[in-house]
């Protein structure tokens, strides 16, 4: 089952994995033949109905399939209208080819003819749809749910929306419904008789994060300050580099206001990184009990928390930690010390756990060398602790029991000191911006990589840790294939 927006990301990982629309486009009209022959026989007259995007490109593909057939291919608008390349171009190939095909500017020119053909191929739209379906689409709708004729529906029946099975207007009655890679949700309401259609994505195109990933991070132009996220960083102790890192991360992968508390000498020296902090110091040179009431005032309104950055492991503080997430029923990535409290405290908080391998033992979980195998591992320790976890490795697995992806960005210089803090940051200022907590911390993982890899380019093995927040925005965005 996969939703239309995880298929906008699966097919952009595809094509950056060479495996380009175009030939998915030739793999789902192929699909759709397949399908029209297990229907009718040869000789029999089949229309396919095209709309002006990818879904009707399917269709146009596939009329250059059903030779044994007598096939008219109907655009529905002026070819000038077809939205997309793949698209046109397999409409001129039609064309081209002296494949029978008409196009119609409205449904006046559309008619079933005075016979009705044997099987039409409703190909006007399929997860492209927006709201009720507009002229010519909606009359030719109507016209064929009122005609006797049995109808297949390439990908989703018109109308209906793939994920809800909702269709807002009216919507195309399918007999029968070819999809593509893999179940829709909104299919399995219907009376149809649905088949799934492998078209050749590669399984890596789902398993490993990609550029398609970054579709999560849909900035909608007119966002304004507050919108893309508050974060509060709570570190510093006996390190106090960690903290001003993490939120410079933060900074850089888009948070829109960062704080950071931290114990006032650490503050001190944050205080020199600039303006773009806003620190606020708590007593003392290390957290402890004392200052978790005030800390989950300052929480309360922050969009994600960034815990245990250069906190270190005392006593006090560890108990500060059970404290503060014990309160806590926000979202919260937890790294670094902090990280080996969290499988003995009860929380209602939404955690995304950030540890490295030898973290990931202390806690309680179990690693393997093998990627797959550190992927079930990963994957069931997830489960059982309820929350995300992204546990770093030369393969970063990120789990949150139900779904896992894999981040192969990365490179051996990033074992120096403080990536691990960069990337705690660019987590949380990402779960503050996207609603899935897996899906922001896959994000994070594989851009955390990407930092590292353009540091690597130009410092080698001497990159530093502070060499990567400012390669964030670069990381964050798709150069496309
Ligand atoms: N990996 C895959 O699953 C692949 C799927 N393919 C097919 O591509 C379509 C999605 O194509 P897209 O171009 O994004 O959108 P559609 O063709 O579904 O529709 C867009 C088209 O429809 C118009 N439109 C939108 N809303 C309405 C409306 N309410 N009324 C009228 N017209 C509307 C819009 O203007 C566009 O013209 C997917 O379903 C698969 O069939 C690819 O083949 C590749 C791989
Ligand atoms: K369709």
């Amino acid at each position: 089952m996969i939703s239309s927006e995880r298929m906008a990301m699966v097919d952009r990982n595809a094509a950056a994995l060479g495996v380009s629309t175009k030939q998915l486009m030739e793999s789902s009209g192929n699909a759709v033949a397949r399908a029209v022959r297990d229907r009718v026989d040869a000789g029999d007259r089949v229309h396919l109905i095209c709309g002006r995007g990818n879904n009707g490109g399917d269709a146009m593909v596939a009329a250059r399939f059903l030779d044994e057939f007598e096939v008219e291919t109907l655009l529905l608008g002026r070819p000038g209208t077809i939205r997309t390349d793949i698209a046109r171009e397999n409409w001129d190939a039609l064309v081209a080819s002296d494949l029978p095909t008409r196009s119609v500017a409205d449904s006046r020119g559309f008619d079933l003819g005075e016979i009705a053909p044997d099987l039409v191929v409703d190909a006007m739209l399929g997860t492209g749809v927006t709201g009720a379906l507009r002229e010519p689409e909606a009359t030719v709708t109507r016209r064929l749910n009122a005609a006797d004729v049995p109808v297949l529906s390439v990908d989703v029946p018109s109308g209906v929306d793939a994920d809800t099975g909702e269709a807002t207007g009216v919507a195309v009655d399918a007999d029968a419904v070819v999809t593509f890679h893999d179940d829709k949700p909104g299919l399995t309401g219907l009376d149809a008789d649905v088949t799934v259609a492998d078209i050749g994505i590669p399984d890596a195109a789902e398993t490993f994060v990609g550029p398609g990933d970054l579709l999560a991070l849909g900035r909608d132009a007119d966002s304004h300050k507050g919108d893309n996220g508050e974060v509060l960083v709570v570190g510093g102790g006996p390190y106090t580099g960690a903290p001003a890192l993490a939120a410079r991360a933060a900074l850089r992968a888009g948070a829109d206001l960062v704080r950071v508390a931290c114990p006032e000498p650490v503050a001190r020296e944050i205080q020199g990184y600039g303006p773009d902090l806003i620190v606020r110091a708590f007593d003392g040179d290390h957290l402890s009990p004392r200052h978790v009431d005030d800390l989950l005032d300052r929480a309360a309104d922050q969009d994600t928390v960034v815990f245990g950055p250069g906190l270190g492991s005392d006593d006090a503080t560890l108990d500060a930690v059970v404290e503060f997430l014990a309160g806590y029923d926000g979202r919260a990535v937890v790294d670094a010390d902090a990280l080996q409290v969290v499988p003995e405290v009860d929380t209602d908080a939404e955690l995304i756990c950030t540890p490295h391998q030898g973290e990931l033992r202390k806690m309680g979980g179990e690693t393997a060398r093998d990627w797959r195998e550190r992927a079930d591992l990963v994957t069931e320790f997830a489960g059982d602790m309820g929350h995300t976890l992204l546990v770093k490795g030369r393969y970063d697995v990120i789990s949150d029991g139900t779904d896992t992806r894999v981040g192969r960005t990365g490179n051996p210089g990033m074992t120096v000191g403080g990536t691990g803090d960069v990337l705690a940051g660019m987590t949380g200022a990402l779960a503050a911006q996207i609603q899935s907590p897996l899906r922001a911390a896959a994000l994070a993982a594989w851009a955390n990589g990407r930092a590292g890899d353009s540091a690597a380019d130009e410092f080698g093995d001497g990159l530093a840790a502070s060499d990567l927040p400012d390669r964030i925005p670069q990381a964050l965005r798709d150069e496309g294939v």
